[in-house]
Order: structure tokens, then sequence, then C-alpha cells
């Protein structure tokens, strides 16, 4: 039987089609290298934090999932936005996938319009349509899941997105994978520590896959972040940015969450 991952690989397939019917890439992708206001530093927003010796937190903007079905059902991407940035984070990733998770373009575009960070589009992407449709919609930042992508369009795609200003977080979830996002020159590398295909969540995976981390890459720690301690144990062992979604959207306030899971 077909695991997860796939099933959403080839709805995305099905989706672009669909999508591309009713907006023909040619369209798109003019609209895309128009977009105004341009890109806001996704990287640079880190780095600030990084720089002054904080954690660097990606708050993700979630409303449901596939391991835990609905999350959250009072769902208002521009408050939790704006609750968010009160609480200190660097970045927002908002999810866009419709099928899976429950997210929304709209979501993304109301989020940021919200507030001043940064936005990532956390979908699975595979094809150029959605990185010209991410810019369109706002987009500062895409995700590319290596586990997702042959190198070829991995490469091109990454290269894409910065020609539109926008910044990549190349996710992996072993060394193998590792070593192929080596090959951009994506400065954010994404550990995922769930297992896309089975929903097993580990966090050794990014304490082992930190130690070939190369030292000019900013590592993220991504999924199963639920606690101080975890924040600990990862601040550590020298791992300093964080993509964080459930832990935060089970909570009434998710910037008091995070404020609480990360102020020393
Ligand atoms: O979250 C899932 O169930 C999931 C299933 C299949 C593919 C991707 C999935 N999640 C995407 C993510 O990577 C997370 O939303 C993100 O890292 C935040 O994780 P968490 O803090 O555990 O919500």
């Amino acid at each position: 039987m077909s695991d997860i991952l796939n099933r959403i690989l080839a709805r995305k397939a099905e989706e672009i089609e669909q999508r591309s019917r009713v907006r023909p890439l040619e369209e798109l992708r003019a609209r895309a290298q128009q977009q105004q206001p341009a890109a806001r530093g996704f990287v640079r927003a880190i780095q600030h934090k990084l720089d002054a010796g904080d954690a660097a937190v990606i708050a993700e903007v979630k409303k449901a999932s596939p391991s835990k079905g609905l999350i959250r059902k009072d769902f208002n991407p521009a408050a939790i936005a704006r609750s968010y940035e009160a609480g200190g984070a660097a970045c927002l990733s908002v999810l866009t996938d419709v099928d899976f998770f429950q997210g929304s373009n709209a979501y993304l575009t109301e989020a940021r319009a919200a507030c001043a960070l940064p936005v990532i589009r956390k979908d699975f992407i595979i094809d150029p349509y959605q990185v010209y449709e991410a810019r369109m919609i706002g987009a500062d930042a895409i995700l590319l899941i290596v586990a997702a992508l042959e190198d070829g369009p991995m490469i091109e795609m990454a290269n894409l997105a910065h020609e539109l200003g926008m910044d990549v977080l190349v996710e992996v979830h072993d060394i193998d994978e590792l070593e192929r996002a080596l090959q951009t020159d994506c400065q954010l590398i994404g550990v995922n520590n769930r297992n896309l295909r089975t929903f097993e969540v580990s966090l050794d995976t990014s304490l082992e896959l930190k130690a070939a981390m190369p030292a000019d890459r900013i590592m993220v720690t991504e999924s199963g972040i639920g606690s101080r301690e975890d924040v600990a144990r990862m601040r550590g062992a020298g791992i300093h940015t964080f993509l964080v979604g459930e832990s935060f959207m089970r909570q009434p306030d998710p910037g008091a969450a995070l404020q609480s899971m990360f102020t020393a």
C-alpha cells in the first residue's frame, strides 16, 4: 500500500494540473515576477535572532495534519500570526495544502498581512508552478522536501526561488538526504524529526544529523518539539533554530506558549 507521502505527492500532481488549467503557467510567472511588495528576508530574520544569542523560532500556523487530524478548531490565521509575533517568533510557517492539512493559500496571505514576519509556504513542492504560485500569494520562502524530489528538479527549483527573491528551507530526514541537500546552495537545512512515511517522531534524528551538518549552513530542527526540556536538549547540542507547530497550536494563545517554551 502507498504511504502517506506518496499519496500526498500523487494528489499534488493532480492539483497542479487542475490549477494550471485555471491559471496557465505563463500568467502565473508574470504575476510572480511582478509581485509587490518584495519578499521579506526569511534567513535574515533567523540570523538576526541567532546573532543576538537567542533561539530562532519558525512558528507554524497549522490547523490539522495527517497524523493528528484536527489540531485547532478555533483557527484564525491573522490572530495566530499576531500572537506569534508578540511571542517573539522569528518567522512564520503556513501550511497551504488543502486535502491533508486543511490549509489554504489564503491563510498564508492573511497571516502575512497581519504581521511583519517573513512567511514560508509549507507545502509539498514538486513543480516550478508551485514556486511561482508561492511568490504570487506573498511567500517569502519555500520548503523543498528532498524525499519528494530528484536532484535536478530540487536544484532547479531552489535556483528559481532565489531568482524570485525567496529563501529556501531544504528538508531532510537522514544522512543520504542531507548529502543530496548539500548540493544546493541553500543556507537553511531542516532536519525533520518526523518520518513522513510512518509518522514516527524522534528528536534523536536531529542530534544524529547535527554531527554531519557543515558549519556554514543553519540547521533547523523540525517536528515533535513540545517542551522546555526538548529545547534545552537541542540547544545543548548546538541547534538553535526550531520549527514548531502542534504544541503551540493546541494552546489558547500560541504566542504565549512560544514565549514560555523559549524564554530562559
Ligand atoms: O504533521 C504531520 O502529520 C505530517 C505528516 C506527513 C507529512 C508532513 C507532516 N507534517 C509537516 C511538518 O513537518 C510539521 O508540520 C512541522 O515540522 C511541525 O511539526 P510539529 O511541531 O510536530 O507540529
